[in-house]
């Protein structure tokens, strides 16, 4: 990691733990145990910003993690465990973490509302549990000990802010690994996530995980505040208006977090200083909620695009797609990369392939062309695994080319879809190590993007018009060094102007890259600039096949385009 990445957190890090010093010797003694509030709603608030705000998924049993944690804190505490207040804090987060896991199964099938049910239905059997079983120590009276060098309110607020940074460090780091890249490209497509040769599972359970472990440290936390914890605490009433806050606030975001928990403190006790009852603050959380809600935003995001224009406003992007390079001579073509044998496709009555070959030579772009419906997108859902029924054989250099997307990207197959999969909350830079998969050198992104035309690696994808955010797809798989490719209409966004230049562009992949192309294409510019041979579908099957220059006097194929009398 570059020293200036680890700097900067560190040493806000630092600034952050010296606030929290101030704050713990000069606020008055009330202010400290809300500020120790404040702490422990912004960690579960951190936790829900991963797997509410990063990932996606709906978490409506945040506090159910929290109340995991404190249950073992309590019960490690009864116990006299060895290791004292801040290890038996780690093991209820990892317990939290374990059971996230658990509950993050029913994730992996389920989404939006089903899974708001199942979550908050957890929460809720939790709330009778809680209530029968108790935390351990409260019946007998035993309250958590604490450290004894943090045993008094103010320098435990000050172990509060420090457990706090931790957390914040940790995560601030985890996002910008793979697992944060994944988070963001899950939660915007599980197809985009698996082309990528990321596990949508392994994705959505680290989120679970993440996020429930951090619950669990708030829930820990808050028992060494209060001494006994209570079911009261940790109600699925809260959980859902916690899950709202974030929404409202933004949690993704950490300063937004940090921000959430100072109003999940702050509205209650000022309702509670101007005599209205504190359950009024739920009811406003849930109107600050359905309002973000209906706005698609959140307060974090609308602060960060307000400074993000003023930004982009300094510095355009500004794109160079010109054509680059000198004369070019196409290496000779090698023995086949890709063979399919015989693939079929049903959907119900349509016979959307029907027993196609093609052969994909080593070193050549194939064109796939045909008419709307003739089956060329299916065909690439189906070589990448996106289509478990299809039938026929796929082989990639001599061997079976089968299972899920995520190992046939893994074993050197790689596609780009029709539609804009890119994560648009991803910095290009971010997205491409994310799809690539290996280690890069900064100088080999920036030359990858250069030759594309493709915006700087530092460029949220967000600023990126959907044309150009298709190239950084194709350069991201691209710099995966797969064996082969599979383009689906990847000139689709780009001005028609731009067409030739990219065209000139995929006509050195194979020397530059050492990757053989598929391009599906409707552009007959574009496919006669680039192709070395074409395979012809017209519903479904195989109409023509062969050199290009064959393939297009073909009067079936020049029927099959009607109207176009002459393609050649
Ligand atoms: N999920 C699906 N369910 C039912 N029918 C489908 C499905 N996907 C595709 N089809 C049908 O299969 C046939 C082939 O579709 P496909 O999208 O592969 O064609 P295409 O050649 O890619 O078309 P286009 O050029 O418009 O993208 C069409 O008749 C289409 O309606």
């Amino acid at each position: 990691m570059r020293p200036a990445r680890l700097g900067i957190p560190l040493i806000v890090a630092a600034a952050a733990v010296g606030v929290g010093y101030v704050l713990s010797v000069g606020l008055e003694g009330y202010f400290v145990y809300l500020g120790m509030s404040a702490v422990v709603a912004a960690i579960a608030l951190l936790g829900l910003g991963v797997v509410t705000g990063s990932a996606g998924m709906i978490s409506l049993c945040q506090l159910t993690f929290g109340a995991v944690g404190a249950w073992v804190v309590s019960w490690l505490n009864t116990m006299d465990a060895p290791g004292g207040f801040i290890v038996w804090l780690l093991l209820g987060g990892i317990a939290a973490g374990l059971v996230g896991v658990i509950v993050g199964l029913p994730a992996l099938r389920l989404r939006g509302i089903n899974l708001a049910v199942v979550t908050l239905g957890l929460a809720a059997a939790a709330d009778l549990t809680l209530v029968q079983l108790q935390f351990p120590g409260t019946t007998e009276g035993i309250p958590v000990a604490r450290p004894d060098s943090f045993s008094d309110d103010r320098s435990y607020f000050l172990l509060g802010v420090v457990v706090l940074v931790v957390c914040c460090l940790a995560l601030h780091f985890l996002r910008r690994g793979r697992w944060g890249s994944g988070w963001l490209a899950v939660a915007f497509s599980e197809r985009g996530t698996a082309a990528a040769g990321a596990s949508v599972r392994t994705s959505k359970l680290t989120a679970f995980a993440v996020s429930a472990a951090l619950g669990g440290i708030s829930g820990g936390l808050l028992t060494g505040q209060v001494g006994l914890a209570f079911p009261a605490s940790f109600t699925s009433i809260q959980s859902l208006a916690l899950y709202v806050l974030a929404i409202m606030s933004g949690v993704h975001l950490i300063d937004m977090a940090v921000f959430g928990a100072v109003l999940w403190v702050a509205v209650p006790e000022l309702l509670k200083r101007w005599g209205v009852p504190q359950d009024w603050g739920f009811v406003i959380f849930g109107f600050l909620g359905v309002q973000a809600l209906a706005s698609g935003g959140n307060l974090g995001t609308a602060l960060r695009d307000l400074w993000h224009r003023r930004a982009r406003a300094r510095e355009a992007v500004h794109l160079e797609r010109g054509t680059n390079g000198s004369e070019y001579i196409a290496p000779p073509l090698g023995e086949p990369v890709l063979v399919v044998r015989g693939l079929s496709v049903r959907f119900g009555h349509v016979d959307a392939l029907a027993s196609v070959d093609i052969s994909l030579r080593e070193h050549s772009v194939l064109g796939v062309i045909g008419p709307n419906g003739a089956g060329k997108s299916t065909l690439v859902d189906a070589i990448s695994g996106f289509l478990p029924q299809a039938q026929g054989e796929v082989e990639l250099d001599g061997r079976p080319l089968t299972g899920s997307p995520t190992r046939r990207a893994r074993v050197g197959m790689r596609r780009t879809f029709q539609q804009d999969r890119v994560p648009p909350r991803l910095t290009v830079d971010a997205y491409v190590r994310f799809v690539a998969r290996r280690r890069l050198t900064s100088q080999e992104i920036a030359e990858a993007l250069e030759f594309f035309g493709c915006p700087p690696a530092r460029t949220p994808l967000s600023w990126v018009d959907v044309g150009a955010r298709r190239l950084v797809e194709v350069v991201g798989h691209l710099l995966a060094r797969p064996r082969i490719l599979l383009l689906d209409e990847p000139a689709a966004g780009l001005p028609h102007e731009e067409h030739v230049a990219f065209g000139e562009r995929l006509r050195r992949v194979p020397a530059r890259f050492g990757v053989s192309v598929l391009l599906i294409e409707h552009d007959l510019d574009l496919v006669r600039s680039v192709c070395d041979t074409i395979t012809v579908l017209d519903f479904g099957r195989v109409l023509a096949s062969g050199p290009q220059a064959e393939v297009l006097a073909n009067p079936a194929v020049l029927k099959a385009y009607m109207g176009e009398k002459e393609l050649l």
